[in-house]
C-alpha cells in the first residue's frame, strides 16, 4: 500500500519565531489505499474522522477544486509526540495534503502544497522544513512563499528534552505579547544571523549567543516549570545552546562534542517533570513518499 513518511521539526530555534525550522529525523507514517468510505486506524479515539487533522487537510485540497474528497481509508504509525513542540501538527497537515494530491494524480506541485499547508498551519516554520528537509527559514506573504535552505555543520549533535506534559501550541501562543520593542526586535535580529552563521560553521560561541530569543521564550518558559534547571543541566555537560522547541514544552539543545545522554539523564531525576531525552538527527530530504 502507498504511504508518506512525515518527520519531525523543531520551529525557531530561539530568535526565529515563526520562520526558522529544523527536520529531523522521527516520523509519522500514513499508510492510505482508496476506498468506498472513509477510514482511519491507528489514532487516538479523541482523534476520530471528525477530529483528524490528517483527513482535514486532506479534504481542503479537494475543496481547493470544487471536488468531493476520495475516501481513503488511513493507517496511522506514529512516533512524533503530540503537542510536545516537535511539529507533530505539521506533521498531520503535510501528510494530508501529499496524500490528497497522490490520489488526485498531482494536480499541484510541492511548492503549491507547501502555499496550502502553511495557509492550513498558519504559519511556515515547521510545514516546510517538513515537506523539504534541512534547515529552512521562510515567509509566506501575500500568498507569495519565501524558503531559503541553511547548511548545518556535521560538527554539531541536536538533543531534544521532552517532557510527560503537553502544551498546545495555541496556548502557548496566547500568552504572547501582541507587541514587542525595538530593542527585542533588534536583539533576535542579530541573535538569527549570529546563530545561522553559528549552526553552518560549527561555531560555539555564535551558537551560544545567537540561540537566545527575547520575543517568545521568557515569557513560555514560564509554561515550563523544569526550563532553568534544564538549561542548566546541559550547559554543565557541555551544551551550546539550548532552547524551546518550538511552542514547547520540549527543549532543544546543541552540542559539538558526543552527548553524554547518561550523564544527563542521572540529573533529571531533580526535575519537576519526567523527561525523555533523544538524540535527534537531520533529515535532509522532508517528506517521502513511496507508492
Ligand atoms: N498523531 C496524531 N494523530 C492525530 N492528530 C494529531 C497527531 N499529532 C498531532 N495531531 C494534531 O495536532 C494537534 C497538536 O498540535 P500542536 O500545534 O498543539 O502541537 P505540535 O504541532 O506538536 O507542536 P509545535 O507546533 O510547537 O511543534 C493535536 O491536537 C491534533 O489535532
Ligand atoms: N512558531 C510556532 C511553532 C509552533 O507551531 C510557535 O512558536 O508558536
Amino acid at each position: 500500500m502507498p504511504r508518506v513518511v512525515v518527520p519531525a521539526t523543531s520551529a525557531n530555534l530561539g530568535p526565529g519565531f515563526d520562520v526558522l525550522g529544523l527536520c529531523f529525523d522521527l516520523s509519522n507514517t500514513f499508510t492510505y489505499s482508496i476506498e468506498s468510505d472513509f477510514q482511519c486506524t491507528g489514532f487516538s479515539s479523541e482523534y476520530d474522522m471528525d477530529h483528524n487533522l490528517v483527513i482535514k487537510s486532506y479534504k481542503t485540497i479537494f475543496a481547493l477544486l470544487s471536488q468531493d474528497p476520495i475516501p481513503i481509508h488511513l493507517h496511522a504509525q506514529c512516533e512524533i509526540p503530540i503537542s510536545r513542540g516537535l511539529g507533530s501538527s505539521s506533521s498531520c497537515i503535510i501528510a494530508g495534503c501529499v496524500i490528497a494530491n497522490e490520489v488526485l494524480n498531482h494536480p499541484f506541485t510541492k511548492e503549491e502544497i507547501a502555499k496550502f499547508a502553511t495557509t492550513i498551519e498558519g504559519h511556515p516554520d515547521n510545514v516546510i522544513p517538513c515537506l523539504f528537509g534541512g534547515l529552512v527559514a521562510s515567509k509566506f506573504n501575500d500568498n507569495h512563499l519565501f524558503t531559503v535552505s541553511y547548511p548545518i555543520s556535521t560538527k554539531l549533535h541536536f538533543l531534544v528534552l521532552i517532557p510527560d506534559f503537553e502544551l498546545e501550541t495555541a496556548t502557548a501562543r496566547e500568552i504572547l505579547k501582541p507587541e514587542i520593542s525595538r530593542i527585542d526586535a533588534i536583539s533576535n535580529i542579530q541573535n538569527t544571523l549570529l546563530l545561522l552563521e553559528g549552526l553552518r560553521t560549527g561555531n560555539e560561541a555564535l551558537i551560544h549567543e545567537g540561540i537566545n530569543d527575547t520575543i517568545h521564550v521568557p515569557y513560555r518558559k514560564t509554561l515550563i516549570e523544569d526550563y532553568d534547571i534544564l538549561k542548566h543541566i546541559v550547559y554543565k555537560h557541555g551544551g551550546i545552546g539550548f532552547t524551546i522547541s518550538g511552542a514547547g514544552p520540549t527543549c532543544l539543545a546543541i552540542f559539538t562534542n558526543e552527548i553524554p545522554i547518561d550523564d544527563i539523564n542521572i540529573e533529571l531525576v531533580t526535575c519537576a517533570h519526567h523527561w525523555k531525552i533523544m538524540e535527534m538527527f537531520i533529515n535532509m530530504n522532508g517528506t517521502r513518499i513511496e507508492v
